[in-house]
């Protein structure tokens, strides 16, 4: 469906895959079975073919297979049913049966597309009978060794029917069976999916070796790479890069999946190998570097349901299968879904390899038009997917992830800015460098170029380069490059550890840059902004230390802690505002009460910069004549008091505290509720007919209840007054006649509530009285 290559990118991909043929992710040889002599203590030596009797004995000291997923290794009979024969009770003569094994495993390599000048090696892993009945189900093998690229099965010869072992890759399936009088040697990448389908009479005998690799294959695939072909590409990669200024990539998508672990050139598996290999001819031709890279995959598809069985009937269906040599691929996904059109896809990349084999821990999302691959993604199975049921103009959807490698290519000229996207930890590292050894001008050059990405790496991993991009921002000693590099960093991301190198900054660009690129790390854009109350107020909390750090860098140092104190205090000082709104009492006071150690942390920073001014300001906004206010100083001063008692008077909290008590004690002098007085408030909000109604009630000293025929909008506006305001009025709707009627009673919780609120208000005077030495 590729259409017919437009783009060189997609031109790049064809004569890639027209180089080499595919198909070679598994093969098998077979061999006489005269050079195997093996021996399994209990049982004896082993007849070949493997008599039914002896299978039988083999399944008697046999012991249930395990099979690894993830870390784990598992025991279930409804993925892996199978024996397994102790290792320690099988002895085979090994000078022999090396005769038979070395060629065939020479072939073998042949086979999978390993170039010669690469050797694979068998290591024994284990011996495996299956009874009738018994399988494995679908799985990939984990690589149990740096060096192992994939499974060989050796299959003894027996009487056996069924027991077909099926190896998938890439959209592609291979069947292989047993034989009756020959041993067969089926090897197949590590990364292929295979199943062993059940027995269905007689016993099948098997020995699996871990097949490693030695050599290397992409320099061994060098060698054969047709000069032709590496030309032809590298004039994709001339035309795909063009004259552009801006950094892009080409990233070519491989067949095979790599874990971290086994990422390596030298072991690139099948046709991968010799591609890297022209890619690489390629890239030199064209004054290229390449990396190679894991990739993660990410399709999202519209789909339709694929009849007849729907969601996982074929599963299900499986094992019923009589036809064994069907083609396991119906078309249909592997959930019954049917995939009709590709609607968005995203590549990342992680773990990067230089040409050297030198790894980088990367990060980094390519775009569409910097990707290909000769076998589509969608070939691939997905190592994760979710079915999303109706999206608007999709339909249906489908996503669904993969993990392939990809070996990235961009012209020399960008060396740093494409290295930089990929790590910019890296490109720290090479600034301060360059600044190192007095190379201002290059580094400042390799600065620039950092411009269009560098927004993006410094919001995701923020908190790890501020340190360095500070000392970095200084060495260039450009203000508008400094600036550049800073502006993207969250208030949030600032610790007291980078007080010194922030004053110095400071101290060299300049108070108006200072303030400028501090208002920037507030921007009122940012996701942190949104979810402040959590990371801004402990951020606030920490602001003591880092102004404390600032002050021992002398005026620059409390010029930025000025700077950053009164940024921090305008959105504080509105989130308190909005907060205040909350009509429900509770919430409101839970969350004004949560400002405190927020208010607390800038006050003592306002004491450490002797900063009168601020100080003052946010004296009176916590000495404001309210209630809500009141809660938002108490717990500021509880939270400050914990702190730093040395600095009551400097924070203010003298003063704070003054007010405080003295609103206290006017509250508690009120007369308490005399135990006739049920009239309650209603809160401010609205002034309906209704509301005026419900506020002539309430506020009756005598009235406890009314009834009150009412229609059920009308019901509903006054229960959510009631609810809302959390008012000591049980309200109910009596559903006879009509209209129905709303029941409203007074409650108890009314006096208890009041004398609850007096016990708290005695107790914080008393904290008061003690805390600030007051009378
Ligand atoms: O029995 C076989 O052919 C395959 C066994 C297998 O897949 C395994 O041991 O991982
Ligand atoms: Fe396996």
């Amino acid at each position: 469906m590729r259409s017919p290559a437009i783009f060189p990118r997609d031109r790049f991909a064809n004569l890639l895959g027209e180089a080499a043929a595919t198909g070679s992710f598994s093969a098998r040889r077979t061999a006489r079975p005269d050079d195997l002599r093996l021996e399994v203590s209990g049982v004896g030596p082993i007849a070949l073919p493997v008599p039914a009797r002896q299978a039988k004995e083999l399944c008697l000291i046999g012991r249930p297979a395990q099979f690894g997923q993830g870390e784990q290794t598992l025991l279930d009979a409804r993925v892996r049913d199978t024996w397994e024969i102790p290792k320690s009770r099988i002895k085979i003569d090994k000078r022999q049966w090396n005769g038979t094994l070395r060629p065939v495993l020479d072939r073998l390599r042949a086979d999978l597309s390993l170039p010669e000048g690469c050797e694979l090696t068998a290591e024994f892993h284990s011996m495996l009978v299956y009874a009738p009945g018994q399988f494995f189900a679908p799985h990939q093998d984990s690589e149990k060794a740096d060096t192992m690229v994939g499974t060989m099965v050796v299959t003894l010869p027996s009487a056996s029917t069924g027991g077909v072992l099926v190896v998938e890759h890439a959209g592609q399936t291979a069947t292989y069976r047993s034989s009756k009088e020959s041993l067969s040697f089926v090897a197949f990448y590590a990364d292929c999916r295979h199943h062993v389908r059940p027995v269905t009479s007689g016993y099948r005998v098997v020995l699996t070796y871990n097949l490693l690799l030695k050599g290397d294959t992409v320099a061994a695939a060098a060698g054969r790479a047709d000069p032709d072909r590496a030309a032809e590409l590298a004039g994709c990669l001339n035309d795909h890069f063009g004259d552009s200024d801006e950094p892009t990539r080409l990233v070519y998508l491989l067949d095979h999946e790599y874990t971290q672990r086994a990422l390596s050139w030298a072991r690139l598996k099948g046709d991968d190998a010799s591609r890297a290999a022209l890619i690489r001819a390629a890239a030199h031709e064209a004054d290229c570097e390449v990396a190679l890279a894991l990739a993660e995959v990410h399709e999202t598809w519209s789909t339709e349901d694929a009849e007849p069985w729907g969601y996982g009937g074929r599963r299900a269906r499986y094992w019923d299968d009589d036809q064994e040599d069907e083609d396991e691929d119906d078309g249909s996904g592997e959930d019954g879904y049917e995939l009709q059109e590709l609607i968005e896809s995203t590549t990342s990349l992680d773990c990067w390899l230089d040409e050297s084999g030198e790894a980088t821990q990367t990060s980094l999302t390519v775009f569409d038009d910097e990707v290909c691959a000769t076998t589509p993604t969608a070939d691939l199975s997905p190592h994760d997917s979710s079915y999303e049921g109706y999206m608007g103009n999709y339909g249906n959807t489908m996503d669904r992830w993969y993990r392939r490698a990809a070996i990235v290519v961009w012209p020399r000229r960008w060396s740093y800015a494409i290295r930089a996207q990929a790590s910019p930890g890296w490109a720290l590292n090479r600034l301060a460098d360059l600044l190192q050894v007095g190379d201002v001008a290059g580094a400042r050059d390799a600065a620039t170029t950092l411009g269009s990405f560098w927004s993006v790496a410094a919001g995701v991993n923020g908190q790890h380069l501020l340190g360095r991009t500070l000392t970095v921002a200084r060495g260039l000693d450009e203000p508008g490059i400094a600036a550049m590099l800073l502006a993207p960093f969250q208030i949030e991301m600032l610790g007291h550890t980078h007080a010194a190198s922030l004053a110095q900054l400071a101290a060299h660009y300049g108070q108006s840059w200072t303030r400028d690129t501090v208002e920037s790390w507030f921007g009122r854009d940012r996701p942190a902004h949104m979810s402040w109350q959590a990371q801004r107020a402990s951020w606030l909390e920490s602001l003591p230390a880092i102004c404390e750090a600032l002050r021992e860098g002398r005026g620059a140092g409390v010029m930025v802690g000025g700077l950053l104190s009164a940024a921090a205090w305008t959105p504080l000082r509105d989130s308190a505002a909005e907060l205040s709104r909350f009509p429900t009492p509770s919430h409101r006071h839970t969350a004004l009460g949560e400002l405190g150690p927020a208010v607390a942390g800038l006050l003592a920073s306002t004491a450490i910069l002797a900063a009168r001014e601020l100080r003052d300001e946010v004296v009176a906004f916590l000495c404001a004549d309210n209630d809500d206010r009141l809660v938002c100083a108490m717990s500021a001063l509880r939270a400050a008091h914990k702190n730093r008692r040395d600095m009551h008077r400097e924070a203010g909290l003298d003063i704070v505290s003054r007010h405080c008590a003295a609103r206290l004690a006017t509250r508690l002098s009120q007369p308490a509720r005399s135990a006739d007085d049920w009239s309650i408030e209603l809160p401010q909000g609205c002034h309906c007919e209704l509301c005026q109604t419900l506020d002539a009630f309430l506020a009756d000293k005598a009235r406890r209840s009314f009834e009150w025929p009412l229609a059920e909008q009308r019901r509903r506006h006054v229960h959510s007054r009631i609810d809302q305001a959390e008012l000591a009025v049980h309200h109910q709707t009596r559903r006879s006649g009509r209209p129905y009627t709303l029941v409203l009673t007074k409650t108890e919780a009314l006096f208890a509530r009041e004398r609850e609120a007096r016990r708290r208000d005695q107790t914080d005077l008393a904290w008061l009285g003690q805390t600030f030495n007051m009378r």
